[in-house]
């Protein structure tokens, strides 16, 4: 079965939606991003709204995981990158001289393409991020695991293995454990950087199912190749060629009625 041929339907709230009216979660202006000489963003300018799930796609190299990783600012391990514009997170200025970068990620958490748990148990890896927070509480911890688990749509698989490595968990409840990790220190965003492609259909249904529900409590902005994904889960799409911001709104009108011909040529299989 491939991933295309699931038939799913997760009963997207179908209400009209419009970017003009949201609560913004990230307010994105003038966003240039070079590595070196070479630039990789150009000029994005854009709002990403609150408990909604906001998708990027485009083709390969067209800037996608660069953008997302800006707004956790990851690209700061990276040497060569220089950036400059505007970025908020509900109002504070991501960039600015003074901000607390292990801060600004306990509010912006990431899962990444390929499942990482530690090699530890299922409950430590949940529990990670409160610990380096300096929570002890055990009621506390496992109040936190619980919740967090049952979040990411685990808690009724692992309740009763939680001192089990999570290194022997399958693909994709690895992923949801990531999920959970991220979770659990209730971030205000959550960055997803292709989260399904190392997994099997059944184990991205799954995770597809999750965004969905993620969203009531979390802005949630996932990069992915999978068009078809794009379409099932988010609410809004931004579709990207190189470096540039070429089209943004509502998913649906993105797929259906895409008002600029490049964007049009890449949904319709055009290239890409
Ligand atoms: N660490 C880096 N150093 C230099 N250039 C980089 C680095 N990471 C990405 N790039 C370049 O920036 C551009 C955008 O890359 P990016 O990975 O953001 O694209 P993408 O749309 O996510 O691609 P893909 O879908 O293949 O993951 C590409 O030209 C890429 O080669």
């Amino acid at each position: 079965m491939s991933e295309q041929n699931l038939s799913i339907s997760l009963d997207r709230d179908d209400r009209e939606l419009s970017l003009a009216n949201e609560k913004v979660a990230i307010e994105v202006k003038n966003w240039n991003l070079y590595y070196g000489k070479k630039q990789a963003l150009n000029n994005i300018t854009m709002s990403l709204p609150e408990n909604r799930v906001t998708a990027f796609i485009g083709p390969s190299g067209c800037g996608k995981s660069t953008l997302l990783r800006c707004f956790n600012r990851m690209n700061d391990l990276i040497d060569i990158v220089n950036v400059d514009g505007e970025m908020t997170l509900h109002g504070d200025d991501m960039y600015a001289k003074n901000m607390d970068v292990a801060a600004l990620r306990r509010r912006v958490g990431m899962v990444f393409q390929k499942p990482n748990p530690f090699p530890k148990s299922i409950y430590e890896n949940v529990c990670y991020g409160l610990r380096l927070q300096g929570i002890k509480d055990k009621a506390t911890l496992d109040e936190s695991v619980e919740w967090a688990l049952k979040g990411a749509g685990l808690w009724d698989e692992v309740k009763d293995r939680l001192d089990e490595n999570a290194l022997g968990m399958s693909g994709g409840q690895q992923q949801r454990l990531c999920i959970a990790r991220a979770i659990a220190i209730k971030p205000e965003v959550l960055l997803l950087d292709e989260p399904t492609s190392a997994l099997d259909p059944i184990s991205t249904l799954a995770i597809e199912e999750l965004i969905f529900e993620l969203k009531k409590e979390f802005t949630i902005l996932i990069v992915t190749h999978n068009m078809q994904q794009a379409a099932r889960v988010s609410d809004y799409t931004a579709f990207m060629y190189m470096g540039d911001l070429i089209e943004y709104t509502d998913t649906d009108s993105l797929f259906t009625n895409p008002q600029v011909k490049r964007t049009e040529d890449y949904i319709t299989g055009r290239y890409g």
